[in-house]
């Protein structure tokens, strides 16, 4: 079967510095992939080019069996492709979290009653139908972070990408995202510095090392676990 997304030989520079050197990426359905590196390796970059928000300086982005290399041709194909931004306030944009959730389906052509039904049903699924009526940019970082997810998902796209998704998500929502990310069927791109999210979510993983695009070997390690909480002490 083809590849949803492949990447071929794509080097990217910013000016006169080089920031990924002939990446070659191939995403099947089904796949969830991670890409991991440090700080400045270039995850955000990559997926900026996948969707057309940049472009290569070579090589060839294909999405759906489609060499794009214009706007044009990217825009046919974003509606398939969630994009989690790294910031949610990027993401963000209407007056209430019901409206931004319903406004990707909208665009697809949904009816306002299907994009509503559509979009409260994401919202109940990460278990936040009660924000719906709440005005975003109000929104605590962790609340907004899954308002964005549940946009994406209202879209039921074939694709999810995923920069840092459990970036200030408490332990309660982390559950809860991550069962999300489990139901959901399509293919997925996830950047993440948190390791256990990656070895319970990804089927595969690659690393960015010195600009290139490397396999990656997932492993684990037995420890014996210390494990802290903080709970609120007893006043009695
Ligand atoms: N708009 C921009 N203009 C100039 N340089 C940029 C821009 N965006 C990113 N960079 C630089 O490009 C390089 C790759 O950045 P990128 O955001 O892709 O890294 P990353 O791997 O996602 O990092 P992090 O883990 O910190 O999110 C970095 O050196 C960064 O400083």
């Amino acid at each position: 079967m083809s590849a949803l997304i492949s990447l071929e030989n794509v080097s990217i520079t910013r000016g006169a510095t080089s920031v990924l050197a002939d990446v070659d990426l191939s995403l099947a359905a089904g796949e969830r992939l991670a890409i991991v590196g440090p700080n400045g390796a270039g995850k955000t970059t990559l997926l900026r080019t996948i969707v057309g928000l940049e472009r290569p300086a070579r090589g060839v982005v294909r999405l759906f069996g489609t060499a794009c290399a214009d706007e044009r041709a990217f825009r046919r194909f974003r509606p398939r492709i969630g994009f989690l931004f790294q910031d949610s306030d990027d993401q963000l944009f209407c007056p209430s979290v019901i409206e931004d959730v319903s406004f990707g389906p909208l665009n697809m052509g949904c009816t306002a009653d299907e994009a509503r039904r559509r979009a409260q049903a994401a919202l109940d699924a990460l278990a936040i139908g009660h924000l719906a009526e709440r005005i975003s940019h109000r929104l605590s970082g962790g609340e907004k972070r899954l308002v964005c997810l549940a946009g994406l998902l209202a879209m039921q796209p074939d694709v999810l990408m995923l920069d840092e998704p459990t970036n200030g998500i408490d332990a309660e929502n982390g559950q809860r995202l991550r069962a999300a990310l489990h139901a959901f069927p399509g293919a997925m791109l996830l950047i993440s510095h948190d390791d256990h999210f990656i070895a319970e979510l990804a089927t595969r993983a690659m690393v960015i090392h010195d600009r290139r695009l490397l396999p990656g070997e997932r492993h684990g390690h037995r420890h014996v676990h210390e494990h802290w909480h903080v709970h609120p002490v007893d006043p009695s």
